[in-house]
């Protein structure tokens, strides 16, 4: 089976209740489309979000315990309740903001698998490990050390993000996705016995603009989209490329 389509907005630490509006105003091209859309906006937000019916809604972050003392953490069954169906992991910001290593994000994803969601686990290199001619190295320990026992192309999703395209405006080139996005489907492969069929999404200023040239690389199943997925405008052209990929 191919990998599934997916196209998943990350709001961050931006949006509040009026913003909910941006989901209404995506109702009707997200009902025509064939990939899967996805939101993941702040925790405080995911019960309106699914309330409105129109896209999948995700959490940026998870616990790796299911509850106890962790003042100001959720836990992935938290938002499995809320009806949360995938959560971001392993997020530059998070990686860099709270020191979260390959063994925590390892963690929170098998606490996202044990809770019953879609674990989107992210790596990427820094600037300076691009510049030094590090990246594969960088991108194969990130997957091999964040990826869990027990993960499928069911429950996984990997998410590549150079951290230096990140909010930047500046991408890699093509030849520079795909070289990636090609070893991590060949070290998923080696490793999973369906990692043919994980999606792999590239992240790192996705826009209208250059969507349909990113989604025409050979493994790159979607985007995880960071600015342009605030605001239906945006985000709506880069859904219609990947509907069209
Ligand atoms: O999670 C999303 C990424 O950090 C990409 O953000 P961006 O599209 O604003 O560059």
């Amino acid at each position: 089976m191919a990998p599934r389509k997916l196209a998943a907005g990350n709001w961050k630490m931006n949006g509040d209740l009026a913003a909910l509006d941006q989901i209404d105003a995506m109702a009707e091209a997200v009902k025509g489309a064939s990939c899967d859309v996805l939101i993941c906006p702040p925790a405080l937000l995911i019960p309106a979000m699914i309330a409105k019916g129109v896209v999948a809604v995700g959490g940026q972050d998870c616990h790796a315990e299911a509850s106890g003392a962790h003042t100001g953490d959720i836990s992935g069954q938290m938002l499995r309740d809320a009806g949360a169906t995938h959560v971001i992991l392993g997020h530059s910001e998070r990686r860099a903001d709270h020191h979260e290593t390959d063994e925590t994000v390892r963690a929170k994803a098998l606490a996202a698998h044990r809770a019953g969601l879609i674990a989107i686990i992210c790596l990427g290199e820094t600037g300076d490990q691009r510049d030094g001619g590090h990246t594969l190295q960088v991108i194969a320990a990130q997957l091999a050390g964040s990826v869990p026992e027990g993960a499928t192309a069911a429950n996984t999703v990997i998410a590549y993000e150079p951290v230096w395209a990140i909010g930047t405006g500046r991408t890699p080139t093509i030849p520079q996705i795909a070289e990636v996005h090609a070893r991590l489907r060949a070290d998923l492969s080696d490793r999973l016995s369906d990692g043919a069929e994980v999606s792999l999404l590239y992240g790192g200023s996705v826009k209208g603009a250059n969507a349909a040239e990113i989604f025409a690389i050979p493994h790159v199943d979607g985007a995880l989209v960071g600015g342009a997925s605030l605001k239906a405008a945006d985000f709506l052209p880069i859904v219609a490329a990947l509907d069209a990929a």
